[in-house]
C-alpha cells in the first residue's frame, strides 16, 4: 500500500512537474516561434506555388496567342506568295514570260523586289524573266524544278531555305509550274522569298530574347526561325510535338513553352515559343522577393523570439531557483526538529518595537504549541504568550531584531502554551522581524539528569553514591565552617551480611541491601545524606549537629533498630545488625577523606566489640589500624620466616571416649607480640590473599604429621583441616590437597577438609562439584559452623559430606538454653535422617556432653577433653589409649 501511495504521489508530482512546465513561457516561445515561422513558409511556398501556376498559365496563354497571330500572319504571307505566284503563271501563260513580269509590275501586281524575287524559268530550266533583273542563271538542276518537271500539278511547292544563287543570301522557294498552251511543262515560276519574312513579326519586347517564331516543314527542317535577333534555317526540329496546347519543350537546350500550327494548303508549320526563364523571370523575381520577405521575417522572428525566449528562460530559471529554495525550505522547516516562528516586529509611530506577529510557522511549532498553522499565523505574540514580556524572551526578540545577531539559550520552560519541559531557543534578525527557531530538549535534558544521577547515585539502591556523599560531606563541612556547626559522618557496616548473600544469593542479597537503605532514609532528616559507600557499607553525613553525642546516639540507634528489623528473603526472615563508627567535623578532622577513613576505623571497633553498636572516633583507633597494616606486612613474612605451627585439637567419639581424629588449627608465633590466635591473623590473610599459601602449608604439614604418627606404629586418625573461602575458590585447590598428600604419603581416607556453611552456599552447584572431586580422590568433607547459615534440607542433601559439625555458639549455653538446645536436637536429627556423622564443638561441661550424648550426638571437640595441642601431645594421646581402658564417662 505504502508504495502505492508513493507511485501515485509520484506520478502526481510528475503531471504537475509538466504542467508547469508547459506553461513556462520558455518552452511555449519557441514552440509559438517555430508554428509561426512554419505558418509564414507554408504561406509563402504556397503563394509562389500560385504565383508560379498564374506565371506558366499566362506564359502559355501567351505563346497561345502569339502563335494564333504568328499562324494568322504566315497564312496571309502565304496566301499573297501564292497567289503571286498564280498570278504570274497565268499572265505568262497567257501573255509569255518576256513581259509577264514588266506587266505585272507596271500594274503594281508584284510584290517588292526588296524581300521578294520572281523568277520565270522556261522549260530548260534558264531564267527567263526577273524581277527585279539580276544574271541570268539556270535552275535545272534546283530539285524543286525537276518535281515541277516531272509533275503535271500546279501546286506552289515549298523548297528548303537555300542561299541564292546570285547575291548568295538566303532563300526560301516558293514555285509554281507553269503550263502551255497544250497543258505541257513549260517552265516554272519561282518566288524566292527572304526568310526573315516570315519572322518580321518577333517582337523582343513580347518575346523576350529567346522567343522563337519559326516556320517549320512538315518535314521538321527549319524554313526560318528567329530567336532574339538571330535568324537561322536548315536544323531539323521534331515539330510533330509542338503541334497542340502549348507546353515546354526544349530543342536547343532553352526551355520554351511552344506551340505550332499547321499551316492551310502548304506543308507548312507555324511555331511560336516563349523561353520559360524569361517568361517565369517576373515570378522568380517575386519568388525571390517573397523567400527573401519570410526569411527576413523569420531571421527578425527568430532574433526576437530569441531574446524574448533567453528573457523568459532566465525568468523561469530565476522562479525555478526560488521555487526550490521555497521548496527546500518548506521540506526542511517540515522535517525539521524544530519548531519555527517567523515574527514580524510591528512598531509604532515612534519605531519602536510594541509587539511580534507570527508570520509563519512549521508542523514543529504546531505540535510544540498545540495550535493549529491556521490558528497560529497571525496572532500576536503578547497575546498568545503574555509571559514573554516578563521572562525576558520578547527583550530578547526585541534586542535580535534592532541590532541583529544571535540569541541562543536553554531554558527551563515555565509557559503552559509551549508544551515542553525544556526549550532551546535560537533567534535570528530577518527583514522586518525575527526568526524563533525553538527545538524541544527536554528528552536530552532528561537524559543528561539521568546521566548525572546516574554518576551521583548508586543504581541498586538510589542512594548517593562515594562521589555524591564526598560533595555532599564537603559542602556540609563548609557550612559548618560558616556556621561554627558540628558534621557527623557515620560509617554503617552490616553484620554478617556475607552470610545472606553468599547462603541467599546476590537478589536475595541487593534485596536486603534495598530495604535496609529505605529504612535508614526513613530515619534521617531532609537536609541529611544516606549513601552507599559500596557492599554492604553505608555513610550517614549529618550537618548542624550541636556538640551533643547524646542526640546523635538517638538518631544512631534508631538506625541500628531499623536495620535489625527482620526483612523477609526468599521466604525466610532474615535478620542482620549494623556496626556504626562516627567521626564529629572538626574534632576528628577537617576533609572528608579523613572523616571517611576514620568514621571507617570507628566502624571497625564496633565490629571488633561484638558488632551492632556504635563507636565514636578516638584517636587509639587510628593504632589498631596501623596495627592491622603492620600485622599484615608481617603476614607477608611470616611463611618464610617459619613462624606459623600447627595445633591439633582431638575429635573423641562420645560412645566410646575415644580420640578418632584431631583438627588442625594454626598459630603464629609472632617475633614481638608472642603466639597469636588465627583470630587476629586468619581474617587479614583472607583478605590480603596470604591464606592460600599459608593454608597449603598447614595442609602439608598436618598431613605429614598424620603420617608421621603412622609411621610411628599409632592407631591412625582423621586429620582435618580447615579450608577458608579463599582457599576454596583457588583453582588449583584439588591439585594442592593430591601434592600434599603425595609428598606427605598419607592415604586420602584419612584425610578430611572442614568447610563452612555459607563457603558452599555462595556458588552450590560449583561448590558441589569441587566437593565431589575432593571426595572422588578418597578424602571426607565435613561443614563445620553448621547452623549459622543457611543452606536448605534440599541443597544439604546434594552435599557429597560425612559429617556436620555443630557451631560451638549452640554448644555455649546448651546448659541454660532451650533455643539452643532445640537447634542442637533438630541438627542431630538431621544428620541422622541424613546419614551423616554429627560432632559437636566448643564441649567444655559435662552437662553439655551428656546433653549431646543423649541427643544422639556421635563426636565432641573442646576443652572439656583438649585444648589445641602440639603435635606430640596428640602422640601421647594416642599411646596412651592404645592399651587404656574406655575413660569413665563414655561408660556412661
Ligand atoms: N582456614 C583456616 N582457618 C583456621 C585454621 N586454624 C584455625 N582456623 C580458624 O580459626 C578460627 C579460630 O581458631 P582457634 O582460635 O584455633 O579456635 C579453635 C579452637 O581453639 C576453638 N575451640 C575448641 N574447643 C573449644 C571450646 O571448648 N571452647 C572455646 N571457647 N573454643 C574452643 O574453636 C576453634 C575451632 O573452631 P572450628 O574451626 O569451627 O572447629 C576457627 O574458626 C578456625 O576454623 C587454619 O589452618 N586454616
Amino acid at each position: 500500500m505504502p508504495k502505492a501511495r508513493h507511485v501515485r504521489h509520484f506520478s502526481t508530482t510528475a503531471h504537475s512537474k509538466w504542467m508547469r512546465l508547459a506553461l513556462e513561457t520558455y518552452v511555449t516561445l519557441p514552440l509559438t516561434m517555430a508554428l509561426l515561422l512554419g505558418a509564414i513558409w507554408a504561406f509563402t511556398f504556397h503563394f509562389i506555388d500560385i504565383e508560379r501556376h498564374a506565371a506558366r498559365a499566362g506564359a502559355a496563354d501567351s505563346v497561345q496567342e502569339l502563335a494564333d497571330t504568328y499562324e494568322a500572319q504566315v497564312s496571309r504571307n502565304l496566301a499573297g506568295i501564292e497567289q503571286t505566284l498564280s498570278v504570274v503563271a497565268y499572265a505568262v501563260e497567257r501573255k509569255g514570260a518576256a513581259g509577264a513580269l514588266q506587266e505585272l509590275n507596271s500594274h503594281g501586281l508584284l510584290p517588292s523586289g526588296l524581300v521578294f524575287t520572281v523568277s520565270i524559268a522556261d522549260a530548260q530550266g534558264r531564267i527567263v524573266a526577273r524581277n527585279p533583273a539580276a544574271r541570268a542563271l539556270s535552275v535545272a538542276t534546283q530539285p524543286y524544278f525537276r518535281v515541277h518537271r516531272d509533275t503535271p500539278g500546279q501546286d506552289v511547292r515549298v523548297g528548303e531555305t537555300q542561299a541564292d544563287d546570285a547575291a548568295g543570301d538566303p532563300r526560301l522557294h516558293f514555285t509554281r509550274r507553269i503550263n502551255d498552251a497544250d497543258g505541257e511543262f513549260a517552265g516554272i515560276v519561282i518566288m524566292e522569298v527572304d526568310p526573315g519574312y516570315f519572322t518580321a513579326g518577333y517582337e523582343r519586347r513580347r518575346q523576350g530574347e529567346q522567343g522563337v517564331l519559326a516556320l517549320v516543314g512538315n518535314d521538321g527542317v527549319v524554313r526560318a526561325l528567329r530567336t532574339g535577333d538571330k535568324i537561322s534555317w536548315g536544323d531539323q526540329i521534331d515539330v510533330r510535338a509542338e503541334v497542340g496546347a502549348p507546353a515546354i519543350h526544349s530543342w536547343d537546350g532553352v526551355s520554351r513553352y511552344a506551340t505550332a500550327r499547321q499551316l492551310q494548303g502548304f506543308p507548312l508549320l507555324a511555331l511560336a515559343g516563349l523561353s520559360e526563364r524569361e517568361q517565369l523571370a517576373q515570378f522568380e523575381q517575386r519568388r525571390r522577393n517573397s523567400l527573401m520577405e519570410a526569411g527576413v521575417a523569420s531571421a527578425v522572428l527568430v532574433v526576437l523570439a530569441s531574446l524574448a525566449w533567453y528573457w523568459a528562460w532566465q525568468g523561469a530559471r530565476a522562479r525555478r531557483r526560488i521555487r526550490r529554495a521555497n521548496e527546500t525550505y518548506a521540506a526542511a522547516s517540515e522535517a525539521n526538529m524544530d519548531a519555527f516562528f517567523v515574527l514580524q516586529g510591528e512598531r509604532d509611530r515612534k519605531g519602536a518595537v510594541t509587539d511580534f506577529r507570527i508570520v509563519t510557522t512549521n508542523s514543529r511549532a504546531e505540535k510544540l504549541t498545540g495550535l493549529s498553522r491556521e490558528q497560529l499565523q497571525s496572532m500576536m505574540l503578547s497575546a498568545w504568550l503574555p509571559q514573554a514580556r516578563h521572562n525576558g524572551i520578547f527583550a530578547e526578540l526585541e534586542r535580535i531584531m534592532c541590532k541583529g545577531g544571535v540569541y541562543e539559550a536553554e531554558l527551563h520552560n515555565t509557559m503552559p502554551q509551549l508544551h515542553a519541559r525544556w526549550l532551546h531557543w535560537q533567534v535570528v534578525a530577518v527583514a522586518d522581524g525575527v526568526v524563533a527557531i525553538v527545538r524541544d530538549i527536554s528528552e536530552r535534558k532528561l537524559a543528561e539528569e539521568r546521566i548525572v544521577h546516574m554518576a551521583h547515585h548508586d543504581t541498586l539502591t538510589g542512594l548517593p553514591n562515594r562521589s555524591l556523599i564526598d560533595d555532599r560531606l564537603r559542602q556540609a563541612i563548609l557550612h559548618g565552617e560558616r556556621n561554627d556547626r558540628e558534621v557527623a559522618v557515620a560509617f554503617i557496616d552490616l553484620d554478617s551480611f556475607k552470610l545472606v548473600n553468599d547462603g541467599l544469593g546476590h537478589t536475595a542479597g541487593d534485596e536486603l541491601l534495598k530495604e535496609v537503605a529505605s529504612r535508614m532514609v526513613g530515619c534521617v532528616r531532609r537536609h541529611d545524606t544516606v549513601g552507599r559507600f559500596g557492599g554492604d557499607e553505608f555513610v550517614l553525613v549529618l550537618p548542624e549537629q550541636h556538640d551533643s553525642e547524646s542526640a546523635l546516639m538517638v538518631l544512631l540507634d534508631k538506625i541500628r533498630e531499623a536495620v535489625i528489623q527482620p526483612v523477609v528473603l526468599d521466604g525466610q526472615p532474615v535478620q542482620v545488625s549494623c556496626s556504626i563508627g562516627v567521626a564529629m567535623y572538626p574534632r576528628d578532622g577537617s576533609d572528608p577523606d579523613t572523616l571517611l577513613m576514620n568514621a571507617d576505623a570507628a566502624m571497625y571497633r564496633a565490629k571488633d566489640t561484638g558488632k551492632n553498636n556504635v563507636q565514636f572516633y578516638t584517636q587509639e583507633m587510628n593504632a589498631s589500624l596501623e596495627e592491622k597494616l603492620a600485622l599484615m606486612e608481617g603476614l607477608r613474612t611470616a611463611l618464610h620466616g617459619e613462624q606459623f605451627l600447627v595445633q591439633y585439637q582431638p575429635k573423641v567419639r562420645l560412645e566410646t571416649g575415644r580420640v578418632f581424629g584431631v583438627e588442625a588449627l594454626l598459630r603464629w608465633r609472632h617475633p614481638e607480640r608472642g603466639m597469636m590466635p588465627p583470630d587476629q591473623f586468619i581474617p587479614l590473610a583472607e583478605e590480603s590473599g596470604a591464606i592460600v599459601a599459608i593454608g597449603e602449608w598447614v595442609l602439608l604439614t598436618a598431613c605429614r604429621q598424620g603420617r608421621a604418627w603412622q609411621d610411628m606404629g599409632l592407631h591412625p586418625i582423621t586429620i582435618s583441616v580447615n579450608v577458608s573461602p579463599r582457599q576454596f575458590d583457588d583453582a588449583r585447590l584439588v591439585a594442592r590437597v593430591r601434592r600434599a598428600l603425595e609428598i606427605s604419603g598419607l592415604d586420602p581416607k584419612w584425610l578430611e577438609l572442614e568447610v563452612t556453611e555459607s563457603l558452599i552456599m555462595r556458588d552450590l552447584q560449583q561448590s558441589v562439584a569441587k566437593m565431589r572431586e575432593l571426595k572422588a580422590m578418597g578424602i571426607s568433607l565435613s561443614i563445620d559452623d553448621f547452623g549459622t547459615g543457611y543452606s536448605s534440607l534440599a541443597a544439604l542433601k546434594s552435599f557429597p559430606i560425612s559429617s556436620l559439625k555443630i557451631d560451638k555458639s549452640f554448644v555455649r549455653d546448651l546448659d541454660t538454653n532451650s533455643d539452643d538446645q532445640a537447634i542442637a536436637r533438630a541438627i542431630i536429627s538431621l544428620s541422622h535422617q541424613l546419614q551423616l556423622r554429627v560432632i559437636a564443638e566448643g564441649v567444655e561441661t559435662t552437662q553439655q556432653r551428656s546433653f549431646l550424648h543423649e541427643s544422639g550426638c556421635h563426636d565432641m571437640q573442646g576443652y572439656l577433653f583438649s585444648r589445641p595441642v602440639a603435635p606430640e601431645l596428640i602422640q601421647g594421646m594416642l599411646e596412651g589409649q592404645a592399651d587404656a581402658e574406655m575413660p569413665e564417662w563414655s561408660m556412661a
